[in-house]
């Protein structure tokens, strides 16, 4: 068996994006952080593990600052969002009362099985309005960088979901869910014995991308294609033939790992009915500015502030880097490191067209929001600006409609044509590794019984 992957860009490692500097500083442009917990984390520490990485592995502990607070930015104050069962019974603005008056009412709730809604309505219905604005409009904005009343709950929080349909209510769900009973072993344990909330490795997330091109490459099964685009995939029967660069090659199957609307693209001369659908998959472009202040110290600790969409702010938060991942910050621990993160699914309200936006438009408003919002007056000493065009994939409500109808149009072609990457099934790191695996795994064990 041979594979062949081609990348069409001059890299591999799509989002995964990492800058790193002579004097020690490393700046994601993409991804930083990895969840350590859940099923699809387990996989991705296996994963690290196979590829010998674990000695570069920085973890941050449940107990640390940058796992247990987070912030908002409302009404020009910065807040911490309620954490631990302090913060359960205690009113912090900008919530009007403490979060379990907010919150009581929901476990006594009829739970009604839903086909799907948006995570506004979702948080709504089961909590209150305040804490649709307050919590459920931040966090879509920090994991999507999307708008709380588009995106599907079922899809973009699936577990929260399904814990819903199976108990009839979040909090009782969550007390009575059952919990993971296998047995840990190797760097999966040591993240269980230590409780690590999130991590990163010594050189940034790229460092992932780096080793497993190193196995790749000494493999003669495996041959890596860079800058080289596919142009157009035609299914004859149980094979495909795909073409790039003037080529025609003929293969038994194709993995698919690019976002759903460059597929489309590849196979609409064949399949417009399904190209059309997985043209249905929106995506949103975000601005990525890093930026470092020489002799400066943040004095707030915690992993970032969110700011809702209900403040007149471009920005959707920011990371206080320094705090999370001190390892990255310059060796002569003069400087501090931020990220903000603007536009999304407002992008074109704020900004207009990605493809005509200025990037130093971008840094000044990064800038300015790190004057008002952390009260930093200074100008950065360093500043790094990254206009990713259509980012992240946008799971609005029906987007398990779409999912079906593409599994279905190709079941039903027979087409040797496999879905993988964020535009469908999860848009962590995390999840994009172990669909892929799960999908690959199918491959292997319906060859092997062919
Ligand atoms: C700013 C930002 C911050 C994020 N933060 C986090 C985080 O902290 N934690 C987390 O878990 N996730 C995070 N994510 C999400 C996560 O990074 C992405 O969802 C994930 O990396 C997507 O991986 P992918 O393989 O599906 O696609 P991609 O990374 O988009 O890779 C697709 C690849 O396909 C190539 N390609 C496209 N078309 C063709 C073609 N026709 N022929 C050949 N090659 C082609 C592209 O060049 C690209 O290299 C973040 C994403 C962004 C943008
Ligand atoms: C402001 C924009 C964004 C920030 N991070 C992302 C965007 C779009 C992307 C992103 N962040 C997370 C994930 C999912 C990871 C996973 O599920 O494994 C993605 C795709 C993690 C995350 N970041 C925040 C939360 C609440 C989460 C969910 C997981 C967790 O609880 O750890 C909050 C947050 N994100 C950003 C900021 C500034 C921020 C602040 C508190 C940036």
């Amino acid at each position: 068996m041979k594979i062949l992957l081609l990348e069409s860009s001059n890299r591999l490692g799509g989002w995964i994006q990492t800058s790193q500097f002579d004097d020690g500083t490393v700046f994601e442009h993409g991804p930083r952080n990895m969840r350590a917990s859940g099923k699809s984390a387990v996989n991705s520490l296996k994963l690290v593990e196979d590829l010998g990485l674990e000695n570069d592995i920085i973890a941050v502990p449940k107990s640390h600052p940058a796992a247990k607070k987070r912030f908002l930015y409302v009404n020009k104050t910065i807040s911490a969002l309620p954490s631990g069962p302090l913060g359960l019974i205690t009113k912090q603005p900008p919530f009007s009362k403490p979060l379990a008056l907010l919150a009581w009412k929901e476990p006594f709730k009829r739970g009604t099985p839903l086909h799907d809604e948006s995570v506004y309505d979702f948080f709504c219905r089961l909590f209150d309005k305040e804490l649709a604005e307050y919590a459920a409009d931040p966090l879509c904005r920090g994991i999507y960088a999307g708008d709380c009343r588009k995106l599907s709950v079922k899809s973009c929080f699936p577990e929260v979901f399904n814990l819903e349909q199976k108990y009839g209510s979040l909090i009782r769900g969550s007390l009575l869910m059952d919990r993971d009973k296998t047995v840990p072993t190797g760097l999966v344990k040591k993240s269980k014995d230590e409780k690590w909330s999130l991590w990163t490795l010594r050189h940034g997330l790229s460092q992932i991308t780096r080793a497993i091109v190193d196995v790749l490459n000494s493999d003669d099964r495996f041959e890596i294609l860079i800058g080289v685009k596919c142009e157009k995939v035609d299914f004859l029967g149980p094979t495909a033939k795909i073409q790039y660069k003037g080529k025609q090659v003929e293969v038994d199957h194709v993995l698919s790992s690019v976002p759903s609307r460059n597929l489309a693209s590849i196979i609409e001369d064949q399949h417009s009915r399904l190209a059309t659908d997985l043209r249905k998959i929106p995506t949103v472009s975000c601005g990525v500015v890093n930026l470092e202040f020489e002799d400066f110290k943040l004095q707030l600790e915690g992993f970032g502030h969110l700011v809702p969409s209900s403040e007149p702010s471009k920005v959707l938060g920011m990371l206080y880097e320094s705090c999370v991942f001190p390892e990255h910050n310059r060796k002569d621990g003069r400087a501090t490191r931020l990220t903000c993160m603007l536009g999304g699914a407002w992008f074109e309200e704020y900004f207009g067209n990605p493809d005509n936006c200025d990037l130093d438009l971008l840094g000044e408003v990064a800038v300015t929001a790190v004057k008002q919002q952390l009260r930093v007056d200074m100008r950065p000493s360093r500043i790094i600006i990254r206009l990713q065009k259509n980012c992240i994939p946008q799971y609005h409500v029906g987007h398990c409609d779409i999912m079906e109808k593409l599994d279905t149009y190709i079941g039903e072609h027979k087409l040797p044509l496999t879905l993988v990457g964020a535009s469908y099934r999860g848009a962590s790191v995390n999840d994009c590794i172990s669909n892929a695996k799960l999908e690959v795994e199918k491959l292997a064990n319906r060859n092997r019984s062919s």
